[in-house]
């Protein structure tokens, strides 16, 4: 057989397996079409973190390769986009403008199928979820390096919006400008945390620079656009949508950046078997509140993940503590922990029990 009759034959098999992957998608729609009829009709009923957790779980658990991980995740994200998209459109609220790591963790979460609304603030991607103008919103609330997004905290006290998932993804920054010349760049444009992330090396190669804080990483590349002189730090989907081009790539001093996001929403996310609880409570000034607080969960037995403090706003120098346990809020053990803190604490919410993220490859 000639090299060309064999890759005219490998080309046919590849389009009888499209043919079958593509009968094989549609049944896939079909049935989720009809899971939707089960559903109440409440828009915010169709959307399943639980149930897409366990999807991602089983089947990355038995992908035999060659495909990577990532690359089975990134395929089924949009599947389950699509299919969500049949039964129920949504509407996400991201911290805008478009392409900022928000907008990029968004839609590595919901897929291209939804329908995204940039919010210029954190505080108003909760009130576009409160007011019904979105069915979720997304919000960033910790950074590996930078740590909490304070906000986010405040907001998830003040509005009655649960936390349904979390997103967690790499964060990778790039300097980039009109020309990708590094002799031309005067001033550096960015979102102060892209610029403490990139400390080091702004010292090393770039030391008499003006840098310059700006509300968002994707702004800074709109005006960076307009300045033949600037460069930003920010996304290659921010630089792209700018046609700004690389004058280095991957400038973050640590590689290990990551940025935590949550989902946040009017309904209560089932057990997925794999979660996580955020709870905020108020102790009263008294010697070991803090210590006794800690002590329940520890007598239950449940893992920690995470504690943060917040002024109370009420009275100076009384805090709020912001908690992640390992977990769903219906699990024995944790139910019981949180009933017992809930009568020891002079405050206490549930911000939401959500599955844990699925790490992501780098937000480029
Ligand atoms: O199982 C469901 O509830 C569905 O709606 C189906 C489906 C899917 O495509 O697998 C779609 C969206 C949900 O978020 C979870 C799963």
């Amino acid at each position: 057989m000639t090299n060309g009759n064999r890759l005219e034959e490998l080309r046919d098999s590849i389009d009888a397996i499209d043919d079958k992957l593509l009968e094989l998608l549609n049944s896939r729609a079909e049935l989720a079409v009809q899971v939707g009829k089960y559903k109440s009709g409440n828009p915010s009923e169709f959307y399943v973190p639980s149930r897409e957790k366990q999807i991602y779980t089983r089947l990355l658990r038995e992908n035999p390769g060659p495909i990577p991980d990532e690359a089975v995740r990134a395929i089924f994200r949009e599947i389950i986009s699509a299919c969500l998209n049949l039964e129920q459109p949504l509407t996400i609220a991201f911290l805008g403008p478009e392409a900022t790591f928000t907008h990029i963790a968004s839609m590595e979460h919901f897929g291209q199928s939804a329908r995204y609304l940039a919010s210029p603030s954190i505080r108003d991607v909760f009130s576009e979820v409160d007011r019904g103008r979105a069915h979720y919103g997304v919000a960033p609330i910790e950074n590996s390096t930078e740590g909490v997004v304070n906000y986010t905290l405040d907001c998830l006290v003040e509005t009655d919006l649960s936390i349904c998932a979390e997103i967690e993804l790499g964060i990778t920054h790039h300097l980039m400008s009109t020309s990708g010349k590094m002799e031309n760049v005067k001033r550096v444009y960015s979102h102060p945390h892209a610029i403490a992330q990139c400390r080091q090396w702004l010292e090393l190669n770039l030391p008499d620079v003006e840098l310059v804080d700006i509300t968002s990483t994707a702004r800074a590349a709109e005006i960076a656009s307009d300045n033949d002189d600037a460069a930003a730090i920010c996304s290659e989907l921010a630089g792209k949508l700018y046609s700004l081009v690389p004058v280095m790539r991957k400038i973050e001093d640590k590689t290990n950046n990551f940025t935590r996001f949550i989902v946040v929403g009017k309904t209560r996310t089932k057990r997925s078997g794999n979660d996580k609880t955020s709870v905020v409570f108020g102790l009263s000034h008294a010697v070991g509140s803090l210590y006794h607080a800690l002590e329940i969960i520890s007598k239950f037995r449940i893992n920690m993940t995470k504690i943060e403090s917040r002024p109370s706003k009420i009275k100076a120098w009384e805090y709020l503590f912001h908690v992640d346990l390992e977990g769903h809020r219906e699990d024995e053990n944790v139910a019981a922990a949180l009933k017992m803190l809930e009568e020891r604490s002079l405050f206490m919410k549930i911000l939401g029990s959500y599955p844990k993220s699925i790490q992501s490859a780098k937000g480029e």
